[in-house]
């Protein structure tokens, strides 16, 4: 399938799955300035600083914002897949799984990848193929050096069930073209588990609190980001000529999304990260 394909597909499920598990961050602020007896505005205006200096930083520095930006995803990916993977597995599992939805892709699909990094950086995407088959064969070597670290560190009764779970997943990514995989890791796996280990959190204070009540507390969050999202849509398309417009809405799109992803990953990575760390929030969690 040919990349404005995906893009269509990937759409829908990206903004209301993928972007409600960080809609969803208000709750982690409440219950971090509530544990930390601060307010939660100060948590609010922070957020939006990291939004904003995140935002400065890819414009001066796209290409380390980029790489700075998918070891920001690993890391947090992991923090969640951790907690879901079969017992007795070393944290560094985590890392495993979480570096998936990056490696998979740039293995399986590297042309289309540098396609999507050459829209992201405003460069050429023929002269980032060799660079994503290099960087990819390596970041895979070293995946298979962990995997048998971690397996030796694994209890033998565990192996096989952590091995199906990276085989199923990883074999997805490999094989998906790489915005249907990121959007099936993104929407099914990752923020499934974030909205899983948030209703156990909030479930030990509030017994009755269901997935509507925090698909309601999710909407306005998810709804501003959305709308953020338009806005800059707009306003890369303005100005343009009708010709311009039509040839570069792809290209476009995809930096909206990505960077936009990319702008809200830093606050939210940090956000989840000390929720996790939290006694109190992580009390509940599976
Ligand atoms: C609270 C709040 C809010 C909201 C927020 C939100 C809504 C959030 C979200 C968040 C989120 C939603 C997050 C996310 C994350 C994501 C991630 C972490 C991603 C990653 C990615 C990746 C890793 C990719 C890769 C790639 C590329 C880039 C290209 C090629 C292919 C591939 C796939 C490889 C607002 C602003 C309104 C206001 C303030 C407060
Ligand atoms: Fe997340």
């Amino acid at each position: 399938m040919d990349l404005a394909g995906q893009f269509w597909v990937v759409l829908l499920p990206i903004a209301v799955f993928g972007m409600s598990h960080g809609g969803a961050d208000p709750i982690l602020i409440r219950a971090l300035s509530a544990t930390k007896r601060s307010s939660s505005a100060l948590w609010l205006g922070g957020y939006l600083i990291l939004m904003a200096l995140t935002v400065a930083f890819i414009v001066w520095q796209p290409t380390l914002a980029l790489v700075g930006f998918l070891c920001l995803s690993a890391w947090h990916f992991a923090s969640t897949d951790r907690l879901f993977l079969p017992a007795q597995t070393p944290s560094l599992a985590g890392w495993l799984s979480g570096s998936l939805p990056i490696v998979g892709p740039m293995v399986g699909h590297p042309e289309q990848v540098a396609a999507l990094f050459a829209w992201l950086l405003q460069q050429q995407a023929s002269a980032l193929v060799p660079l994503v088959k290099i960087a990819g064969y390596g970041l895979l070597l070293a995946w298979g050096a962990l995997l048998a670290g971690v397996l030796v560190k694994t209890a033998r009764d565990s192996r096989a069930a952590l091995l199906m779970e990276l085989g199923i997943v990883g074999g997805l990514l490999l094989a998906l073209p790489p915005l249907l995989g990121f959007a099936f890791y993104f929407c099914a796996v990752h923020s499934m588990r974030h909205f899983l280990a948030l209703l156990a959190a909030q479930r030990c204070q509030q017994p009755a609190f269901n997935a509507a009540a925090l698909a309601r507390r999710a909407a306005p969050a998810t709804l501003g980001a959305i709308v953020l999202g338009l806005l800059a849509w707009w306003g890369l398309q303005r100005g343009g000529t009708y010709a311009a417009l039509q040839a570069d809405w792809l290209a476009d799109g995809v930096r909206v999304v990505f960077w936009g992803l990319a702008v809200l990953t830093v606050p939210h990575a940090l956000l989840v990260g000390l929720w996790m760390v939290s006694p109190k929030a992580s009390r509940a969690i599976p």
